[in-house]
This record gives C-alpha cells, structure tokens and sequence, in this order.
C-alpha cells in the first residue's frame, strides 16, 4: 500500500517539503487531510517540525506504521491532544504570567462593597466623561435597592456609571481598566427574572496591591461618610440576612413632639448604655438594653426611634415579626447577626402573636423562639431592642420583664401644649424684621382678644374672608411669611381649640397637612375639625381615628356622644363651602402679593 495511495504529493502541493517529513506527510494525506495538514504543517514553526517527528516515530512505535487509516487516526488523534494540552498550558501561563504583571480586584453586586465601589465610580471624572455610561437612579446590589435617598427633592437623585464592557481610567497617575458584566443567574429566566448579578473588575499593572487597596478604602470611606448624616434600615430578606433597604437623614430630635422630661430621660438612659459597656463587663451583665414604646397610633413611637438613632448615630435592624419567612432559627440568626451598636427594633411586637391564634396564621416563630432570640446565648451584644405596640396588654409578661425591656414609655395623644408645639413646628417662620415693625395684625389683636376672656370660636367660623379676625395685612412677604410671634399665637388659637389627648399628633399633623401654607385657615378651619371628627366621615386629607384603648381619652366621648360606630375612620377635607372659601383665600392672598410687588 505504501507509495500507492497518495493523491496529492507534494510536488503537486507545490510544497518543498523538508526530508525528515515525507513519510508523516504521506499518512497524513492518507488520514484524509490531505492538503490542508500538509500545508499547515509545512508553514509551522521549526519547533513544530519536532512535533510532526514526534508523532511519526510514535506511530511506528505502537506499530501502525503499515495500516494507513489506523496510522492517519491514530496520528490526528495524538496531534489533537498536543495542541489541545499547548492551548491549555498556554492560557495556565498566560494566567500565571497575568498574576505576575496585573493586579485585580472583583466586586460582586451580592455583596455591600460593590455599593461602594459603584457609588465612587459615579462620582469619578471617568464617569462624568465616558461615553458608554449607564444611568440609574439607585445604586442596586443583587437583592436590594441602595437609595429612594435625597427623595425629598422632585428630581430623584441619578447616577452616572461605566456601561458594561471595558473601560480605562486613572487613579491617581496610574492607568487602571475596570470591565462591568451583568450575568444572569443560572436558572433564572427573563420570565421568572433572577435579578441579574453583576460583576466588576478592577486592573492595574504591576504586582503591588496597595494601589487598588488604596481605591477600595477611599471608596468605603466616601460610602460610609454619605451615611454620617443618615440614618441606614436593615431589614430581614427571604434568606434570613440582612439587607440594606434605605437609608433616610437623620431626624432631629426635636421634631418630634412629647413630654420633654421623658424624651430626655430616654436619651440620656440610651447615651448612658453605649457608653457602658465595661460596666456591664465587669458585673457580668449581658451588655443588652430593651426600651418598650406603647401607645395609640400615631403617637410618635417609630418617628422617636428613628429621631433616637439619628441622635446616636445608630443604623435601624428593623425586625418583621409577621413575615412568613420567618422562623425561630432565622429570628436567632439575625439577632446574632446585628452589629454591637445598633437598634434593633420589632413593631407591633403583639402582631404576630395575634395572628398565630387566628386560623390561617403561618407566621414561623414561636413565642419562646422570640424569648430565646432576644436573649439566648447567641443574642448579640452591644444593641438596644426598641419594641412597640399600640396593645401593652396584649403583651405576655414575660415578654416585657425587667431585664428585656428595661425602660416602657407611654406616648400618650397630644396635650394642648403640644398641639401648640407641634403647630409652631409645622409652620417655622423666621422673624422677619419686616413682620416685627408691623403694626400689630387683626391675628394679633384676636389673639389679645382671647386672652381677655373672649371666646373665639363664633369669629372662627364666622363672617368672610375679608372680615375673619385672622386675616392679615397685605405683607411684602407671602402669606405664610408670618412673624415667629404671629405664628405662636396662632398656635396658641389652634391649641386653645383642640381637646385635650383627644387626637395624636399623626391627626393634627394630617389636618395641618391640609393647610401646609396658610395657617391662618388651620386656625380658622380647628373647630370644625374637631366637632366633625366624632360626627361626619368625609373624605380628604387627614385621617384621624379614635383610641378604643385609651378610656380616660376624651375622643371616646365624642365617639359616645354622637352614637358613632367607634371602629370607623374619620377623614377631614373640609366641605366645598370651605374649599371655595380657601380657594377664595389663596387667591385674595396672591393679589395682595402681587401688588407689594408693583
Ligand atoms: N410625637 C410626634 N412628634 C412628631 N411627629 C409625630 C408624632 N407622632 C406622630 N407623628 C407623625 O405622625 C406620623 C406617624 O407617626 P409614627 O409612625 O411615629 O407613629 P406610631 O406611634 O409609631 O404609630 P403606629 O403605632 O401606628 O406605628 C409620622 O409622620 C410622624 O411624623
């Protein structure tokens, strides 16, 4: 057969063909690659020609050398695994090589660094600059949302990022390549849409990882300084871990209206156990602290908490007792899971035990899983429980013992004071020396007028726009622009009319709401609420209810005295007799704006 079969030789290839190579050339043609082998072979490189040896004198040597088919196989077979093992030794030394001269850092969207990074990418020249940018209004990691933050503006916050792909960049004189994937997770579908994980990876050359190091703490830094004056939430996720959810300014301890005396002791008692934890250490204490808030709705308990962690530069671990999710193993883990400063706080913490007696409840926790959480051995060290509930009764004693819960508040519905306090909050006008050299207004006279003994609320209701003791004088400023003085006696007039611990501060706020620029109307409008609040449901602005619970309130009275259902909700918007009259009001106002201004 040898010498027989060849069809193109290489004479006829046109190939000069080195001496060493004709006999593998000829069972190569035989194995039916003819030319395309040939030529490829006759074209490598010298050190290939040692594989094409290589390969022939091993064919002879398992004796195949006379059987042409098994030969050619055989020989393709072996070249096929020398240049697949070449491929892979080359990218196993392309690799070690890449470990030699590059450093890399991966971020992954399931983990809180990618946060940072791609809050100090939004903020790089680079990104102000590229030209394949993504745009995004949250700074989102796998399983959660980063931001809903600055909201308090119209134009929600936006952040300019590096598109996916490849990018270059300088870091501080150096040239770093930044490359940005979006893997959709195995499994998932676009249908059941497994939030797609990103990936980014940071490059430099060199072999120092100082510099990359140097970018990951200055990007931590700058994500933890945008926190300073923020207050972050955590909440439990499906897989029992916690998730950053939101993270809102801070709330100034003074917005939020209470007794004075037990707002401070609160603090200070919280101050007191931060700063003791040695102390604790030295008695053999657990280092826990547990504050009970219980009152009506409304009243301020989580407003409070949120102002408390502000004050303490605190992050909220916000436990959902009620969630399905949850079992007694996951509640442990993530109580053990907390940081050694925090608030961990559990609203409603009667819920979930109301509603495990109801039949189709399925909350996972157990009352003694809660117990066991809270202060097993396992229960983290360091963190405040904060618990609230509209139903103290309603709590098992053993839930609330000393040493659980060390300090109850009771947030009570707003005195009069405080609905003069929170009036003067809800309407903060400076002192304008404009206002202060005016002659006293018709507010203020009225005012005088009540402090004399003369009842008010006839006048209130009573009479138009133009003849209401609390209009007032064309102002250069716009009609909210009323002098601190005016403003605490309007509020001394809204106060006056409102009974007292009869409303929360969440209802006053709600009807304030109605009037967020004209307090005069507020005043004006009072009276009417508050008989309308236990007699007519109409639909609007502010909600109010009533405290079933509270029997010394005097809202139940009013529920009493006019035969109503006490389970049902009240809504305010005033009547379109009053709304014609606001209109009225507002436009009067803006006439009298416009000609201040001639
Ligand atoms: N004492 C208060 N001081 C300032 N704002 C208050 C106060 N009470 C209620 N508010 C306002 O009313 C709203 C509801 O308050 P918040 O949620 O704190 O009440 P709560 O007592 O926790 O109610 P619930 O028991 O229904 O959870 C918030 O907008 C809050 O700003």
């Amino acid at each position: 057969m040898r010498g027989a079969t060849p069809m193109v030789t290489a004479a006829t290839a046109g190939i000069t063909r080195p001496h060493h190579l004709v006999g593998f050339g000829r069972n190569v043609l035989v194995g039916g690659l003819a030319l395309t082998c040939h030529r490829g072979y006759a074209t490598l490189p010298e050190g290939a020609h040692d594989v094409g040896k290589l390969v022939l004198s091993a064919t002879e040597k398992i004796g195949l050398g006379d059987n042409q088919f098994a030969a050619g196989g055989f020989q393709l077979a072996l070249l096929g695994g020398i240049l697949a093992g070449i491929r892979v030794l080359g990218s196993y030394a392309l690799e070690y090589l890449k470990k030699r001269v590059v450093v890399t850092a991966e971020f992954d969207s399931r983990d809180e660094s990618y946060s940072w990074i791609l809050n100090w990418l939004s903020d790089h020249p680079y990104s102000k600059t590229a030209t394949q940018f993504s745009v995004s209004t949250t700074i989102a990691r796998g399983a959660q949302k980063i931001n809903g933050e600055g909201g308090d503006s119209a134009v929600s916050a936006t952040y300019f990022l590096p598109a996916p792909g490849l990018h270059f960049f300088w870091f501080k004189k150096r040239l770093l390549w930044l490359y940005r994937e979006r893997v959709r997770p195995n499994g998932s579908s676009v249908a059941t849409s497994g939030a797609a994980v990103e990936n980014i990876s940071i490059s430099t050359l060199g072999r120092s990882r100082v510099l990359i190091q140097s970018l990951i703490m200055e990007a931590q830094l700058k994500f933890i300084d945008r926190d300073k004056s923020r207050t972050v939430i955590f909440q439990a996720d499906q897989y029992g871990a916690w998730r950053r959810t939101k993270s809102r300014p801070k709330r100034p301890l003074d917005t939020i209206v209470m007794d004075a005396k037990l707002k401070n002791y609160i603090i200070d008692d919280a101050k007191d156990f931060f700063a003791s934890e040695s102390w604790y250490a030295e008695r053999g204490l657990p280092f826990r602290r547990g504050l009970l808030l219980y009152g009506s709705p409304g009243t301020g308990k989580t407003s409070f908490i949120h102002a408390l962690a502000g004050e303490l530069g605190l992050n909220i671990y916000v436990v959902n007792l009620s969630s399905k999710n949850l079992s007694d193993d996951t509640l442990s883990e993530l109580v053990s899971d907390t940081p050694s400063r925090c608030l961990l706080l559990i609203e409603d913490v009667d819920a979930a035990f109301i509603q495990r007696e109801s039949k189709d409840a399925a909350t996972g926790i157990t009352f003694s899983g809660l117990l066991n959480a809270i202060d097993g051995v396992s229960a983290q060290e360091g963190r405040m429980l904060c618990m609230t509930t509209n139903h103290l009764d309603r709590l098992d004693e053993a839930l609330i013992r000393p040493g659980r819960v060390d300090v109850r508040a009771r947030f009570g519905k707003a005195t009069q004071s405080q609905a003069q306090e929170l009036f003067v909050k809800f309407f903060p006008q400076p002192v304008s020396t404009d206002d202060l050299t005016s002659k006293p207004t018709t507010a203020m006279k009225k005012t005088e007028a009540l402090d004399d003994g003369v009842s008010g609320s006839e006048s209130h209701m009573s009479g138009s726009i133009d003849a209401s003791p609390i209009s007032l004088p064309p102002s250069p400023k716009s009609a909210i622009n009323l002098a601190r003085q005016q403003t605490e006696m309007l509020a001394a007039q809204f106060a006056k009319a409102i009974p007292d611990q009869v409303f929360s501060i969440a209802q006053l706020q709600g009807f304030l709401m109605g009037y967020k620029k004209t307090p005069e109307l507020a005043v004006k409008h009072v009276e009417e609420f508050v008989r309308l609040a236990g007699s007519v449901e109409v639909s609007g602005t502010a909600k109010i209810g009533h405290d079933d619970n509270d029997n010394e309130n005097k809202g139940e009275k009013i529920q009493q005295d006019t035969q109503e259902d006490p389970e049902k909700q009240y809504y305010w918007e005033g009547g379109e007799e009053q709304q014609k009259e606001r209109q009225k009001f507002r436009e009067e106002k803006e006439c009298e704006r416009r000609a201040s201004l001639k």
